[in-house]
């Protein structure tokens, strides 16, 4: 499979320790692949690593054929977009403010704003239902609305790839509802090639194109949700035994516990 974003025979981890061993990923344009796997697996430390903020233990990234290791930093965020769990929020900045900063990688450090910046900073506040916030400073948002503003940030960014660690914690149902849906859109309507980690597996039934299942160093199923997430890898996975009732419509699992973790 070809794509934006293509890893092969990679290895993660910290400090020469390897986390995740072997693995080959693709994010193909207009899909959405969605991380899931037991807290401390290295979701996280793997997706830092296809976004080019630590390298590699092993193995190689292609950004757009290129390797990403020889891309530079504005190079690379003109393909590749990363929201991280927890971003930090520079002081007393404006939603309007943040999205615009997303457009560094256009344009020089000191050069004005075009059109063309104004108008990605404008679609991408739209397309996240974030104009109604714009002069809002971020430090008066709720944490729902902060999330929609962190995305628009990213989106102006206009990259081919959106990657994104966990992006609907400490949301309420309907924001990460609606968070989930704006990442769809981008991949579908927009050709993005999104990956992101997530916790909930009937969300990640319900919106992933494609599943990764991650545990224990390395890659235990990846492909289309229904045949990934099933009562045996995920009990493998998590060391649980449930009941996964899949519904016909969304394609959503949901995980019904048969006994204790033990
Ligand atoms: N900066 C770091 N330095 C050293 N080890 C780290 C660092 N960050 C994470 N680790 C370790 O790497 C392993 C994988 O962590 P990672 O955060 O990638 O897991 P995760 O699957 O994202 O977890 P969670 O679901 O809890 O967010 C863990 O053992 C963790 O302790």
């Amino acid at each position: 499979m070809s794509g934006p974003l293509v890893a092969e025979r990679l290895s993660v981890g910290h400090d020469g320790r390897t986390v995740v061993a072997d693995v080959n990923l693709t994010l193909p344009a207009g899909t959405v692949t969605v991380l899931v796997g037991p807290n401390g697996c290295g979701k996280s430390t793997m997706l830092r690593t296809l976004a080019g903020l630590q390298p590699p233990t092993d193995g190689h990234i292609r950004v757009l054929g290129d390797p990403l290791d020889k891309l530079s930093r504005r190079e690379l965020s003109r393909r590749l977009a990363f929201l991280p769990q927890t971003p930090l929020v520079p002081a007393g900045i404006t939603v309007r403010e943040l999205a615009r900063n997303g457009r560094y990688a256009h344009r020089g450090a000191f050069a004005r704003h075009t059109a063309k910046d104004l108008e990605a900073v404008d679609w991408a506040l739209r397309v996240t239902n974030a104009l109604p916030l714009a002069d809002k400073r971020m430090n008066e948002l709720s944490g729902g609305e902060r999330q929609r503003a962190w995305l628009a940030a990213v989106l102006a960014q206009e990259a081919n790839i959106l990657l994104l660690d966990e992006p609907t914690t400490y949301l309420d149902l309907r924001y990460q509802i609606e968070v989930l849906e704006v990442v769809r859109a981008l991949a579908h309507e927009y050709g993005m090639a999104c990956g992101l980690v997530l916790h909930d597996l009937g969300q990640a039934s319900t919106y992933a194109d494609q599943v990764m299942l991650t545990a224990g160093g390395g890659i235990l199923g990846q492909g289309e949700p229904a045949e990934v997430l099933t009562s045996q890898s995920i009990a493998r996975a998590f060391g649980v035994d449930v009941k996964v009732v899949r519904d016909s419509e969304t394609g959503g699992i949901a995980c019904f516990p048969r006994s204790s973790p033990n």
